[in-house]
């Protein structure tokens, strides 16, 4: 059984290519066809993943995003900043997204308390540049229902992923698991700080 007719994203459709580890980042761009916003990521970037879930940014008929991190610092807005508008205020991601094409340039935690505060996340398909990390994993791969995927096309789905070595889960991998988990035991106490 084959499903490589089941699309999830097309920058994985034709299998995932291997970044390069000496590649230390680019720049990326929106969707739109004139002053286009720029935001330049000055690193390689980190756990990139397909991800299931309704928040983050999808190309056009994509199922799945591709979403990866970088250290927060590293990320610099240098074209059209005026065009950019926080999604949702309210999120643990705030998405800084383009009122022109939608497309979502970065995603900033604000809240020091969150076990990711300090990572951005970034689309690095909206990059002419080649070298960027490879997804590793399929993050929320049953949050896809949400967004109205027939709960029926949810095994051709699956077995895609494994196929081109994305495993499926339905929250993060387990060492980014494992990561949110100890975070949250060392500030309770159940684990010494
Ligand atoms: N079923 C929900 C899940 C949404 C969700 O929790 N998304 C994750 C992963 S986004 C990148 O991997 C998350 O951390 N969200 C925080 C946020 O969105 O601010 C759904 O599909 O909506
Ligand atoms: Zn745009
Ligand atoms: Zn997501």
């Amino acid at each position: 059984m084959t499903y490589e007719n089941v699309k999830i994203h097309p920058a994985v459709d034709d299998g995932v290519k291997k970044g390069d580890p000496g590649f230390a980042g680019g720049t990326l761009h929106c969707k739109c066809a004139s002053d286009q916003v720029e935001v330049k990521v000055g690193a390689q970037t980190a756990h990139n993943h397909v991800c299931g879930c309704t928040k983050c940014w999808k190309p056009d008929g994509s199922v799945f995003s591709q979403v990866a991190v970088v250290g927060r610092d590293y990320v610099t807005v240098t074209s059209h900043a005026e065009k950019l508008k926080i999604v949702n205020e309210a999120a643990p991601i705030q998405r800084h997204a383009c009122t022109g094409c939608g497309a979502h340039m970065y995603g900033r935690i604000e809240n020091r308390e969150h076990p990711f505060f300090g990572l951005d996340f970034v689309h690095t398909e909206l990059s002419d540049q080649s070298g960027w990390s490879e997804p590793q994993f399929a993050a929320f791969v049953s949050s896809v229902i949400e967004s109205g995927v027939d709960p029926s096309r949810m095994e051709g789905i699956r077995g895609r992923l494994k196929e081109l070595g994305l495993e499926p889960y339905d929250a993060l991998s387990p060492p980014l698991m494992d990561a949110i988990a100890t975070h949250i035991a060392k500030k309770s106490g159940a684990l010494p700080a």
